[in-house]
């Protein structure tokens, strides 16, 4: 029956995989992980595959900044890709371009397979795949493997697939690009529980990846996300200048339902500012110190049911 093909994705191995870490030089489990499997990729490897651990910002790692010059994680535009390279080039720029030809190029059948991306948050997020496509079936049918694999303890999943909202990750350069953000953990430390959950999703990726390359099937399932619909920012002065801090009701509580007229901010005269929304979202990067820079103190989401289709090796 055409309607049983339609939703049995057949696709090829995924041979080649990287684990990235040090994106941002300031979140200290990926670099610290990579930085580990670099040494001895004995538990990154697995049968059938071959697995990267690549430092991608050596220079905000050694400066434990998130960046030298401009943020990494925002640097594989089409437009850096394809700049004529040179020193002038701000240094994640460059990167972003060394990157490219070793692990793409982005969007080319010579990309790698899968990259993880390993990132900290200071919000208190839990652990938090990040997927930036609805239709990767493969990546749907992972992040359903790592869910079943990881409980009674749970990892949701950020889709972030915003026209405005997305931007041009690291990760972006492989055919299936997973992020992987854990938290609460504060930029330049290691907390040991962030750095085990980190360490058992990456294990239980990789065990998905062999039983995939192996031939096992993977039934449909459904698959819930958390679908990024906006950025809410700081109330600021007309200079600029934040003028209220993250209500303590809010503070902690990602994940957590907001509804309107709920407190969302406290100004530093005590006056509360509620939500203003249409209904009901979830809110998450509450308060990330990344992201002051960014003007946003924390992004709405929707939950939705996703279906994935079977998937299986080619
Ligand atoms: C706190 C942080 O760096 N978060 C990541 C999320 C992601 O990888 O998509 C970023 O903004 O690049
Ligand atoms: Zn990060």
């Amino acid at each position: 029956m055409s309607s049983y093909n339609n939703n049995n994705v057949r696709l090829n191995a995924a041979r080649r995989v990287a684990v990235f870490g040090g994106t941002h030089g300031n979140e200290m489990s990926g670099v610290t992980l990579v930085n580990l499997w670099m040494k001895n990729s004995a538990e990154i490897q697995r049968k059938g595959v071959a697995t990267k651990p690549f430092i991608t910002n050596p220079k905000a790692v050694e400066k434990c900044s998130r960046y030298v010059d401009t943020d990494l994680n925002r640097a594989f535009t089409a437009e850096n890709l394809s700049a004529p390279s040179g020193e002038d080039l701000p240094y994640e720029v460059q990167r972003a371009q060394e990157i490219n030809k070793m692990f793409g190029p982005k969007g080319s059948p010579d990309a790698y397979d899968v990259i993880f991306d390993l990132h900290n948050t200071t919000s208190n997020m839990g652990s938090t795949l990040i997927l930036e496509s609805s239709k990767d079936h493969f990546n749907l049918q992972m992040m359903n493997y790592i869910k079943k694999a990881l409980a009674p303890a749970s990892c949701l999943v950020l889709l972030n697939e915003h026209p405005l909202l997305k931007y041009s990750t690291s990760r972006s350069v492989a055919k299936h690009p997973v992020g992987l953000e854990v938290g609460p953990q504060p930029q330049g430390v290691l907390r040991s529980n962030i750095f085990d959950s980190m360490r058992v999703i990456i294990k239980h990726a990789l065990d998905f990846i062999e039983l995939f390359n192996e031939g096992v099937e993977f039934p449909p399932c459904t698959v819930e996300v958390f679908r990024v619909l906006e950025r809410v920012d700081y109330p600021r002065d007309a200079n600029g200048n934040i003028i209220a801090m993250v209500h303590p009701n809010l503070q902690d509580c990602d994940w957590e339902p907001l509804n309107p007229g709920d407190p969302m901010f406290q100004t530093f005269d005590g006056k509360t500012i509620h939500y203003q929304g249409p209904g009901t979202v979830y809110p998450t990067f509450i308060n990330e110190a990344a992201y002051y820079e960014k003007q946003q103190a924390f992004v709405t989401t929707k939950r939705e049911t996703l279906v994935a289709c079977a998937v299986k090796k080619a």
